[in-house]
């Protein structure tokens, strides 16, 4: 078994008369069938693992030189035993597979690939092809057929196609993962405050490279929709992206999750399957909640990050995948490193770029305009009226402090839609919590038998006792004259409350 990743020197090839079936004009057409259906970038981006299975050593020293300049990583077998062994220790995209050979011959190859790796497209490749053969290669689950003697821009041709199916299928499973979080239209990133513009501003400027991006901000400050921006204004827009929340994933599936596995890898690894980093391959690989990543995978997820490869569990060999990596987490990477529960070249290793994204309550300027737009995002509309929110409910938006931020802020205008008579949201539609903080804050419009229909009594006599005791600043005797009360009384009371608290 020979494996071959890059183009050897070309002291190492033979001349082109020596080879039997590559000339001139099939390694033009070869080429020219790369460039019809690939960029080069993307050839580089997408190395197809191709497993190459033919007893015929000419053959078998050509594609150790064409197949690997095409673009292709080669492992070769001369015999079905060979290939046997290298299908049992890692995972191939394609197989070009002769049928007959010594000992173990094509169609027992074939048999073990859909035995243990049915995601592996199969070719095969025969000079003794004939129209029973053709149907029982396409039954067996063939790809394509190939009479000998193959010509390399067939290969090429079909290996291409290859690529292009998985690339779909990718995009399809990336998209199948996605589907439950449709949350609307593309990732509009609403605000053009000062904070937001500058996060705006760095998105553009990083978005083009290839660089990791670390972004921290609090829940709901809208992490991921910045990572979607990312990707949405980078070359790998139109490949998958793929965001994965590192604290959801149960603890003993996190690296099969990650990095996919071979049928029987462990108990109940029924098939073969493509972990997030191959779904992800061409396109971006979102990180939520890194801090929640355990120390062994953050070890893994180093080794990824400085050499590009990844490796299925159960199987022996590496491989390269293209992705890119954005992260984001609402803990002290730094704080969890000096604690010993982060790697510390983690840490360097994946803030190439750090965005802070502001908090709400800090871009009260966004308030208004992401009101609006949350509102229309969930009654499915392109826009609604300014008085949609009257003036009062948006005083209290205002207000409030979004310990949830955005979607706090989203969740609390699909309830005061629902509750509203359908033109317009008063302040008596909003969430009970929000009246509260607001009018703590200072909101006047709050209408105080809103407050009563979810506090007790007690609880707004004390919220007057209290604000009152602020406003005179904490001169009791005052505050009983105007709350007109005894003194004792309001001792008693605050006495209570003290109690309340410390219980
Ligand atoms: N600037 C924004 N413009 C429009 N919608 C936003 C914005 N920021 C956040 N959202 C919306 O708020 C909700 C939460 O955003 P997102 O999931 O991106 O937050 P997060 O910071 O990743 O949260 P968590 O820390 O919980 O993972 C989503 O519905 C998102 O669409």
């Amino acid at each position: 078994m020979n494996r071959v990743r890059a183009s050897p020197p070309a002291s190492a090839q033979p001349s082109l008369w020596q080879q039997p079936f590559v000339d001139q004009f099939d390694r033009h057409r070869a080429n020219e069938g790369l460039k019809l259906t690939k960029t080069a970038d993307e050839t580089a981006r997408h190395k197809l693992r191709v497993l190459f299975v033919d007893d015929e050593d000419a053959i078998r020293n050509i594609m150790s030189i064409e197949l690997p300049r095409l673009g292709f990583d080669v492992t070769l077998c001369a015999d079905g035993a060979e290939a046997i062994e290298a299908l049992n220790k890692q995972s191939f995209d394609a197989a070009i597979i002769d049928l007959r050979m010594p000992n173990v011959d094509g169609w027992g190859v074939v048999d073990h690939i859909n035995e243990v790796a049915p995601e592996t497209e199969f070719v095969i490749s025969t000079g003794h092809g004939d129209m029973d053969e053709a149907i029982h290669a396409v039954r067996k689950g063939a790809f394509d057929f190939l009479p000998k003697p193959t010509k390399l821009f067939e290969i090429a041709n079909v290996l291409n196609q290859i690529g292009e199916k998985l690339a779909l299928q990718n995009k399809a499973a990336a998209l199948e993962s996605q589907i439950r979080k449709v949350e609307g239209p593309k990732s509009d990133l609403i605000g053009d405050g000062p904070l937001m513009a500058k996060v705006k501003m760095l998105i553009q400027k990083i978005a083009p490279t290839d660089s990791t991006v670390l972004i921290l901000g609090e829940t709901g400050s809208g992490k991921e929709m910045v990572a979607r921006r990312i990707h949405e204004l980078s070359k790998r827009a139109d490949k998958p992206f793929v965001a994965v929340n590192c604290g959801a994933l149960p603890e003993n599936l996190v690296e099969s999750e990650f990095f996919g596995h071979r049928k029987g890898a462990f108990t109940g690894a029924e098939t073969a399957r493509k972990g997030l980093f191959e779904v992800a391959n061409g396109g971006t690989l979102f990180l939520d909640e890194l801090g929640e990543l355990d120390k062994t995978m953050q070890v893994k997820l180093l080794r990824f990050l400085e050499s590009g490869e990844i490796r299925r569990v159960g199987e022996n060999e590496s491989f390269t995948v293209d992705v890119r990596i954005l992260c984001a987490t609402n803990r002290d990477l730094t704080e969890m490193a000096a604690e010993g529960e982060f790697r510390d070249d983690l840490i360097f290793r994946i803030n190439t770029f750090e965005m802070h994204l502001p908090a709400l309550r800090d871009r009260q300027e966004d308030i208004p305009e992401l009101a609006r737009h949350l509102i229309a995002r969930h009654l499915k509309k392109s826009d609604i009226s300014d008085e949609f929110i009257s003036p009062e409910a948006m005083d209290i938006l205002t207000r409030h402090d979004w310990s949830g931020n955005v979607r706090e802020l989203a969740n609390g205008l699909e309830h005061a839609v629902i509750l509203s008579d359908g033109h317009t949201i008063k302040p008596e539609d909003l969430p009970a919590n929000i009246l509260r903080s607001a009018r703590a804050n200072g909101a006047a419009s709050v209408p105080f038998q809103v407050l009563g229909d979810t506090k007790t009594l007690r609880e707004i006599e004390r919220d007057v006792i209290l604000q009152t005791l602020n406003r005179n600043g904490g001169d009791k005797p005052s505050t009983a004259k105007e709350l007109g009360i005894a003194l004792k009384t309001l001792y008693n009371k605050l006495n209570q409350y003290d109690a309340t608290q410390a219980a």
